[in-house]
């Protein structure tokens, strides 16, 4: 139990400079169990899908179905979900272990041993059973989530809903708890949408990434799908990091081999991509992750020598960022490489890594291939980086 569909859920908030489409059709199919987290720029419609999720907020249109029962006008209470905040929202003059149960106490009829041992045991599976009879303030931030937490476990709802539960934590706190969410997660197993700016507790956490911009659903998938096959442009620069290269090109197709010309150089299409591209007009975006640029030797056909503005080793790999007429990109070249400022490096964007978008729609024309198990040549070219004589002039 624990399927969740949302159907074409909407948000219109009406203020005096007009109406703010905050979530627009936003359709999902969520399995029991799964990890699903919402990611997207700030004001992209998150919070307001979580809280329409919870009954925090009354939808405009559209529905929220859980197990197959329409849950849209129901009271918060009433949903069987447990919502965790990042500003953790525990009562002040209330202790850990009040905290906890109050909910229980004001929404169930259990009798109060069993609430007390429910709080127990959520509590040492915190970690935080010696905390019990602190208030709030006599607790550290990480200790307060803890109780967040499990005022939401001992509820044992159907659905968690999390929004930046971890924000507040620092570095190694929010290191540490993302593992153990997700360790609770699976113990449970139960379903779970988590709100998040934070990339890495995107990719390494959820089972599906839902991308939003504007209001609008862009990616529902994998993070390895979103990452090597984003359905558009946007979803490619925002999963990744650092971020992808993107290039303005023109195709011509005036001479022999199909060629993208941008102002600082050109690139000849293979006849697959141009297979993927050909009948989509003229314009498009290049896209090429910076661990794909590839350095080569000086005066490889189909390569670019652009001017290094610097080098960042990180120590299995560099950084190493470009001056593109006029623009910055990056390069991540295995091994710890460094290479004076102003000189030129020759890379080449491989044919099977680059990515090409619609100019106009941002649509994703062309994918490059993901790597997998049975691809082993393609994954050990990963490695070509290393030890290569780069160009370098
Ligand atoms: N109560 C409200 N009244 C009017 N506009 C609102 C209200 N709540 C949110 N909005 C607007 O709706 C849009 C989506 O907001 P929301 O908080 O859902 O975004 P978000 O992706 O969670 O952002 P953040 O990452 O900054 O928390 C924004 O443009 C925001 O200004």
């Amino acid at each position: 139990m624990g399927e969740l569909a949302i159907q074409n859920l909407t948000k219109v908030f009406h203020d005096d400079g007009g109406d703010i489409v905050a979530v627009d059709s936003f359709d999902a199919e969520i399995d029991d169990g799964e990890f699903i987290v919402l990611v997207g720029p700030s004001g992209c419609g998150k919070s307001t899908t979580l809280r329409m999720i919870a009954g925090l907020e009354n939808p405009t249109e559209g529905d929220i179905v859980l197990d197959g029962e329409t849950v849209t006008d129901k009271k918060p209470k009433s949903r069987n979900m447990a919502m965790v905040f990042q500003s953790y929202a525990l009562y002040p003059h209330m202790t850990a272990r009040e905290n906890m149960a109050f909910g229980l106490k004001m929404t169930t009829d259990l009798a109060a041993d069993e609430i007390a041992d429910r709080v127990q045991n959520a509590a040492e599976m915190m970690g935080i059973g010696e905390l019990l009879e602190k208030k709030p303030d006599e607790l550290s931030g990480g200790q307060q989530q803890r109780v967040a937490l499990g005022r939401a476990i001992v509820r044992e709802p159907e659905v968690f809903l999390m929004d930046e539960p971890l924000s507040n934590l620092d570095a190694k706190l929010r290191t540490q708890m993302r593992t153990e969410l997700q360790e609770l997660q699976q113990e449970f197993d139960v379903t779970t949408i988590y709100v998040t700016h934070d990339q890495t507790e995107a990719m390494t956490m959820s089972d599906r990434i839902a991308v939003l911009d504007d209001g609008q659903l862009q990616q529902l998938g994998t993070p390895l799908e979103c990452y090597h096959e984003p359905a558009n442009r946007f979803v490619a620069g925002f999963i990744g990091s650092p971020s992808m290269n993107f290039f303005d090109v023109e195709l011509d197709t005036s001479g022999p081999t199909p060629t993208l010309v941008h102002d600082a150089f050109e690139y000849e299409l293979d006849d697959d991509v141009y297979a993927d591209v050909e009948g989509h007009g003229s314009r498009f975006t290049l896209g090429i992750r910076p661990e794909d640029v590839k350095a080569v030797p000086e005066g490889t056909h189909n390569a670019l020598s652009p001017t290094v503005q610097v080098t960042e080793p990180l120590g299995d790999v560099s950084y190493v960022y470009l001056d593109i007429d006029g623009e910055q990109y990056t390069a991540t070249l295995e091994g710890d490489i460094v290479i004076e400022s102003g000189r030129t490096l020759t890379v080449q964007f491989p044919q099977d890594r680059i990515h090409v978008f619609d100019a106009e729609t941002g649509e994703a024309l062309r994918n490059r291939a993901p790597p997998d198990s049975d691809d082993v040549e393609a994954l050990a070219g990963l490695d070509d980086a290393t030890g290569v004589e780069i160009g370098v002039e």
